[in-house]
C-alpha cells in the first residue's frame, strides 16, 4: 500500500481524504494531512491517520504520494520538499506553474529525485487529446471560463463589478493563460493545465466571465492543429462548500490515485 499525505483539508482535500480512508481510491492508505489550524477538524485526534500543523512531522512520514489541495502558496512552500522526501507530487493548484522559475525548480527536482509531478485533469477534460495533438503542430488553443457570481467573491472581480447586482454576463478578463492563472489563483487553474498540455502559457488564449444566468462552472475549450479540431464544453457542479470548485476536481484526484496502483489505466 502506498502511503498518501494530503496538504490542505478543505473542499478538495476532505473529499480526497475520505475516499482514500474508505478504500475508494485504490491501493493507497491515508497517512497524514497537513493543515494550518488543527482545532478546526473533528477528526484532529484520529488514531488512524495523522492531522498535523507541523510540516516536519508531516514530511517525516515516509510518504509515497503527496497531494497538494491547498493553493498556489502551498505549491511554492512545499512542492520541493515533497519531492526531496521521495514522494510523487500530485498538484491541483497548477496555476502556480505560470511562474516559470517555480515550474523549472520543481520539474528539475522531480527529475533529480526520480519522482513524478502529476497533474490531474481536475476541473477540465480533453487534456489527453490536447497533449497528444500538441505533438504537433498545434495551431491554436482557447479557453472560455464562465462561473456564476457567487463563485467570484474573494477574487479581484469583486473589486471590478457589483456581483450581487449583475444582470448580464460580464467579461472580467481577456488575455493569455500566463495572466489568468496568476490573477485568479483559486479559480482559473484550468487555464494552466490546458497550457501545459498544449501550446504554453503565452499562446493559450483565455476569456473569463461572470455569468448570472448559469448555475454551473462552465469551461469551453477549442483547439486546432494537424490532429484536427476539438470543441469541448464542460459543466461542473459547484461544490456546496466552495462554489469556485467543482465536485469533479476531487473525483479526478481520486481517479488519479486509482491509476497509480492499478494494472489497468484508461483515459489519460
Ligand atoms: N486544477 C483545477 O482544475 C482546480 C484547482 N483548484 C485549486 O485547488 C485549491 C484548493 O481548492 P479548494 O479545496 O476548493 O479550496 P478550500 O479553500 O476549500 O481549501 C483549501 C484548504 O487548504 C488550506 N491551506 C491553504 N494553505 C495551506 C498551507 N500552506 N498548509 C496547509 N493547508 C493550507 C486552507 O486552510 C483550506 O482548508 C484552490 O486554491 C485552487 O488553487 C481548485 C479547483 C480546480
Ligand atoms: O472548478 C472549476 O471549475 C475550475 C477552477 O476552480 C479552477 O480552474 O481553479
Amino acid at each position: 500500500m502506498k502511503k498518501v499525505g494530503i496538504i490542505g483539508y478543505g473542499t478538495i482535500g476532505e473529499d480526497v481524504a475520505q475516499a482514500v480512508h474508505q478504500g475508494r481510491a485504490g491501493l493507497v492508505q491515508l497517512e497524514a494531512i497537513l493543515v494550518r489550524d488543527k482545532s478546526k477538524y473533528e477528526d484532529s485526534n484520529s488514531t488512524e491517520y495523522l492531522i498535523t500543523e507541523d510540516e516536519d512531522e508531516f514530511f517525516n512520514q515516509n510518504l509515497d504520494i503527496v497531494i497538494e489541495c491547498a493553493g498556489h502558496g502551498a505549491v511554492r512552500k512545499y512542492g520541493e520538499r515533497a519531492l526531496h522526501h521521495g514522494a510523487d507530487l500530485i498538484l491541483v493548484s497548477i496555476g502556480a506553474f505560470a511562474d516559470e522559475s517555480l515550474q523549472k525548480l520543481l520539474r528539475d527536482k522531480a527529475e533529480q529525485s526520480g519522482r513524478k509531478i502529476i497533474v490531474p485533469s481536475a476541473a477540465i477534460g480533453g487534456l489527453d487529446r490536447i497533449a497528444a495533438g500538441s505533438v504537433g503542430p498545434m495551431e491554436e488553443v482557447t479557453l472560455v471560463t464562465r462561473k456564476p457570481p457567487k463563485a467570484w467573491y474573494g477574487t479581484l472581480i469583486e473589486e471590478q463589478v457589483n456581483l450581487a447586482e449583475l444582470s448580464e454576463p460580464y467579461c472580467a478578463f481577456e488575455g493569455v493563460a500566463r495572466d489568468s492563472a496568476r490573477l485568479f489563483p483559486e479559480s482559473v487553474n484550468v487555464s494552466a493545465a490546458l497550457s501545459l498540455a498544449g501550446i504554453g502559457f503565452d499562446k493559450t488564449k483565455v476569456k473569463v466571465y461572470v455569468d448570472p444566468h448559469i448555475s454551473h462552472n462552465i469551461h469551453e475549450i477549442e483547439a486546432r492543429g494537424k490532429f484536427g479540431q476539438i470543441k469541448l464544453q464542460i459543466q461542473n457542479t459547484p461544490s456546496a462548500r466552495n462554489p469556485k470548485t467543482g465536485y469533479i476536481v476531487a473525483m479526478s484526484v481520486i481517479k488519479t490515485l486509482r491509476d497509480m496502483s492499478s494494472s489497468f489505466v484508461i483515459g489519460i
